[in-house]
């Protein structure tokens, strides 16, 4: 293994510079705003792609909260990509000796080879393969340098710049963005600790075993060689679910593979203690065995028994076209504040106004044509949106991990398109949803049946 000599000083962790560039692009915003306009959405993606680590998980997060942020910046983060320009190894490999220096041991004494070649690079972590002594082949998933700092940095001054612009234009009610920077912060460093990630994919792989899953694996964490800051796992070997005709050196029926993805997540979301709610096409593998991978347990949601119910509930009221019940499931989710009283009747009303507008909006829907282009898929993005702004206007609130799980199915409803064009999640046979289930009779729950 060939080690290059860091040369870190080059690499040295810019403050000024930071605040700088956050101050003028929150600053600029906030007299946008403040002279009564917004600023254009995709523009500003732009910008949050260029400026990095910090801002592209901002855009994530508006992207999967669209109960906070207007629908056209939702939209428009959808796709905030957070692929990076790899980092030259030597910073990668100083990280990797910090780590294990704390257990006194070097990097030739943990690792037989690392590949200085990464797999991948995303804002928050580089992915390299490597060979342990007893030669597992194994993968190190490597938080960049300063990743956390500059986080810290950035939405220290996002706040204070918040805080300032509160007290110089008190008119501006900024009052509810605090609160949601400190949200931003917490998911954040989630995401910035590989012990909380290594015990996400423990418990998923639990949640497998108990139910008897053999279709679905997650590597297998190495917790000897696992830091804060570096996730040591087995290395799967397949192709990415990105692409239908590589998938098909493996499997016979892509839409099958996508249906036992589907079933393991709803799946999780009742039997297991989070449920994965990061799971694009990206972080789906199909082995070369045949069966599926589910990679990156970075960003996980927990959903109350309860709330799961209510939330199939909705959908089923929805596809009923019965609005009263929509209404009735959207208050049992306990979205609400205490101190309100929702109108069921105005509720079931209003879903009902914004549903036939959706309809006439689209006459495809009306006309019978199959689920499966790309305006009809749509359809189901809209329809989130609309729930949740209709339901906000009735004074609910839905609960943080329902803007996950929200995200989660517009994932799968958006991978479907090029894996399973003609499936429709909410009706196809081989998909269930554990929606009607008892979840208290699990020897005979169907989904445990499938599997
Ligand atoms: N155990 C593994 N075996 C094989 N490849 C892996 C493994 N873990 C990660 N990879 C590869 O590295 C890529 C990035 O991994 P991961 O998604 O965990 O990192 P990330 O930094 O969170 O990336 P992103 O934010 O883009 O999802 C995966 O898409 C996959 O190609």
């Amino acid at each position: 293994m060939k080690i290059h000599r860091p040369h870190l000083l080059k690499h040295t962790f810019n403050v000024v510079n930071r605040v700088r560039q956050t101050v003028s692009i929150a600053g600029l915003s906030a007299l946008r705003v403040a002279k009564g306009e917004k600023p254009d959405a995709m523009l500003l993606k732009e910008t949050f792609e260029q400026l990095g680590t910090t801002y592209i998980k901002i855009g994530q997060f508006i992207a999967s909260t669209p109960s906070l942020f207007p629908r056209d910046y939702v939209q428009a983060f959808q796709s905030c990509l957070d692929q990076t320009t790899p980092l030259s190894y030597a910073y990668i490999e100083q990280v990797l000796k910090e780590e294990f220096a704390v257990n006194g041991l070097t990097l030739e004494e943990t690792f037989a080879y690392i590949d200085s070649q990464p797999l991948a690079s995303a804002s928050i972590a580089q992915v390299h393969a490597a060979r342990l002594h007893n030669g597992d082949e194994v993968v190190l998933k490597v938080q960049k340098p300063d990743v956390e700092t500059i986080m810290q940095t950035d939405l220290g001054v996002l706040h204070g710049v918040t805080k300032l612009v509160e007290l110089l234009m008190p008119s501006m009610r900024f009052a509810s963005i605090a609160p949601i920077i400190d949200e931003i912060r917490l998911r954040m460093l989630a995401e910035t600790d590989f012990i909380a990630e290594a015990q996400n994919i423990r418990d998923f792989q639990q949640f497998l075993a108990v139910s008897g899953n053999t279709r679905v694996v997650a590597p297998k964490v190495y917790e000897a060689h696992t830091t804060k800051r570096v996730l040591t796992m087995s290395r799967l070997y397949g192709v990415s679910m990105v692409d239908e005709s590589l998938m098909r050196q493996y499997c016979t029926d892509p839409a099958q593979v996508m249906a036992d993805t589907l079933n393991t997540w709803f799946a999780s979301l009742m039997l297991c203690n989070s449920f994965h709610a990061d799971l694009h096409a990206g972080n789906l593998m199909l082995l070369t065995d045949g069966r599926i991978g589910f990679l990156d347990f970075g960003i996980v949601g927990k959903l109350k028994a309860e709330s799961w119910h209510a939330c199939m509930g909705m959908m089923q009221a929805m596809q009923d076209n019965d609005y009263y019940a929509m209404a009735r499931h959207m208050i049992d989710m306990e979205m609400t504040h205490s101190s309100n009283q929702v109108d069921v009747v105005a509720l079931g009303n209003d879903l009902q106004r914004m549903m036939k507008t959706i309809m006439a909006e689209d006459k495809a829907f009306t006309s019978g044509v199959p689920f499966n282009t790309k305006e009809q898929a749509d359809e189901l993005n809209t329809m989130m949106l609309e729930i949740v702004e209709v339901g906000k206007r009735h004074g609910i609130h839905f609960p943080r991990d329902f803007a996950l799980l929200t995200k989660q199915m517009l994932y799968f409803d958006r991978f479907m398109r090029t894996l399973a064009p003609d499936m429709d999640m909410f009706s196809d046979q081989r998909v269930q949803m554990l929606g009607k289930a008892e979840i208290n009779d699990q020897e005979n729950h169907p989904i445990l049946n499938v599997l």
